[in-house]
């Protein structure tokens, strides 16, 4: 089951390049080039006169058509009575760019950005080719400390609109006007911190199957996956997550990962408890069923059985019985999230876990896990989950303050979570919620982007005091107002 067509295109991010495409494809279809750049200084206009009271404003103008925006912004701004200047980097704009702005035009050299004044930030947008250095590097330094504030246009100039990364340096914005589609830049790294509050304007544009090279996570791609079965049906038929338990005091990650999955929407959830935890298991669960394990057997046993997704890592430990039960849950070719210990129990020879991964494997590394698990995949974050599910052969869920999961199809940027969510356990917590919607047969990547979301919006509404114990009563609610 997959992600609703519709929401696909408008949950759509493309890179600089693709935007040039449909650009250039949008002025040969008949748009002259000078509307768009109108359309463009128009949508920036309405979001300036709505986020910023009328105040000095300073345009900071680069050579392309980023420039071309600010330029054209300008004069709309003349015409609007707002007091203006104008910066250009460079040769001075051609009279026919800048008809409107009359003695409004200022020499590099004078900019001065005072606390209270507005700056537009058009030097370089999707254009952006190298790292920023001489004359514009230095008008992005003064604004470092001016106090002024900043309205970027389309991006932070040097924000890399692919990777987020910053050329050479970029300014803080307060607010950024993008048009037709975000870009993967406004939402990771550096770029998700500098944009400030995003708008994404309609500039007529047309949208083609290819454009997109990555998605926003939105609940409108995956609601409809979600609590799927018919009213009637058997609680195994709305898909049973076998959680494999931890032992001793270790087992808390493994219950946390129960607790997610039991709020997940699936019909059931067994624990299997190594016996050295099973009779403290058995006292603490009502919902989640407790099975003893001596060996993998009790696993292969519900694996061949009633189970329809397993959960393995959090809280397992490096011992033989984790080993054993990894083969197992692995080799059954049920759904499976493999996290925690499950990934670093062959970090010294990672080729032994990914052989032994299907398509139906997510993987949910957080950082420190990624680097020793995937070593050598380096860059932007888009570009690492992208690399590490092609060299795994499964879905990679990648978390942080962006989660950004890869695997079959466009890979997806998860953006709604909170400094909240950076408590002990609420991975765990995570693992076993998308277990539990892998069991209701919603496919690796869908239930990844699904989990994410719904787990970060557990967390968004609370505060610091928010640990993982109480996450999963979050997640219920936020699971049942998304289905009702
Ligand atoms: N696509 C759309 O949907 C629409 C796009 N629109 C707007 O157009 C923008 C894209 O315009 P664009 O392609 O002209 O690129 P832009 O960002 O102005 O930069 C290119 C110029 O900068 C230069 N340059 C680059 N890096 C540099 C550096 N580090 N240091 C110094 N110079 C550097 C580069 O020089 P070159 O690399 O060629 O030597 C070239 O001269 C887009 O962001 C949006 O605002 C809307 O108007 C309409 C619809
Ligand atoms: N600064 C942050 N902002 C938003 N989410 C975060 C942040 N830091 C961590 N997270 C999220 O919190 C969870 C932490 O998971 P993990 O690192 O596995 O912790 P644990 O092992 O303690 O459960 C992940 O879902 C991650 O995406
Ligand atoms: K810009």
């Amino acid at each position: 089951m997959a992600f609703d067509a519709e929401a696909t295109k408008r949950c759509s991010l493309m890179t600089p390049d693709a935007m040039a495409e449909a650009d250039r494809r949008t002025i040969a279809a008949g748009t002259p080039e000078t509307t768009l750049i109108d359309r463009a200084a128009r949508a920036s206009l309405r979001v300036l006169r709505s986020e910023f009271t009328r105040r000095p404003v300073t345009i900071l103008c680069g050579p392309g058509n980023n420039g071309a925006d600010g330029l054209r912004l300008g004069e709309m701004l003349v015409d609007a009575g707002w007091p203006i200047e104008v910066i250009c980097l460079g040769e001075p704009p051609s009279a026919e760019r800048h008809r409107g702005l009359d003695g409004r035009l200022r020499p590099t050299g004078t900019f001065a950005p005072g606390p209270g004044a507005l700056v537009v930030d058009a030097l370089f947008g999707a254009g952006l080719s190298r790292p920023v250095e001489g004359e514009a590097r230095a008008l992005i330094e003064k604004l470092e400390f001016a106090g002024a504030s900043v309205l970027s246009i389309d991006l932070p100039s040097g924000i890399d609109g692919a990777t987020g990364e910053v050329l050479g340096i970029a300014p803080q914005a307060d607010v950024t006007v993008t048009f037709h589609r975000l870009k993967p830049g406004h939402l990771l790294g550096e770029g998700a911190r500098r944009c400030g509050k995003v708008f994404c304007a309609d500039i007529g544009l047309q949208y083609r199957e290819g454009d997109a090279s990555a998605l926003h996570n939105a609940p409108e791609l995956w609601r409809h996956l979600l609590a799927n079965g018919a009213r009637e049906t058997h609680k195994y038929e709305r898909g049973h997550t076998v959680v494999v338990g931890g032992p001793g005091f270790m087992g808390s990650a493994s219950r946390l990962s129960a607790y997610g999955a039991s709020v997940s929407g699936a019909g059931a959830v067994t624990y299997l408890a190594p016996l050295s935890s099973a009779e403290f298991a058995g006292t603490v669960f009502d919902a989640v069923m407790v099975r003893p394990m001596t060996g993998p057997e009790a696993l292969e046993e519900l694996a061949e059985g009633k189970a329809s997704s397993i959960v393995i890592g959090p809280g397992m430990g490096h011992g033989a019985l984790s080993r054993d039960c990894l083969h197992t849950a692995l080799a059954s070719g049920l759904p499976c999230v493999v996290d925690a210990d499950a990934l670093t129990l062959y970090e010294d020879e990672p080729s032994k876990l990914f052989s032994a991964l299907h398509e139906g494997c997510v993987l949910t590394p957080h950082e420190g896990e990624f680097a020793r698990l995937f070593k050598g995949v380096e860059g932007d974050k888009l570009s690492r989950a992208k690399a590490a599910a092609a060299r795994c052969g499964a879905t990679v869920l990648l978390k942080g303050s962006t989660t950004v999961i890869a695997g079959d199809g466009l890979p997806v940027i998860n953006t709604n979570g909170s400094r909240s969510l950076a408590t002990a356990g609420s991975g765990d917590v995570l693992a076993g919620l998308i277990g539990g919607i892998l069991a209701q047969s919603v496919a690796p990547r869908e239930a990844a982007a699904a989990g994410a979301w719904i787990h970060a919006e557990a967390a968004r509404s609370a505060g610091p005091s928010l640990n993982a114990d109480r996450l999963p009563r979050r997640i219920a609610g936020v699971i049942d107002r998304l289905v009702s």
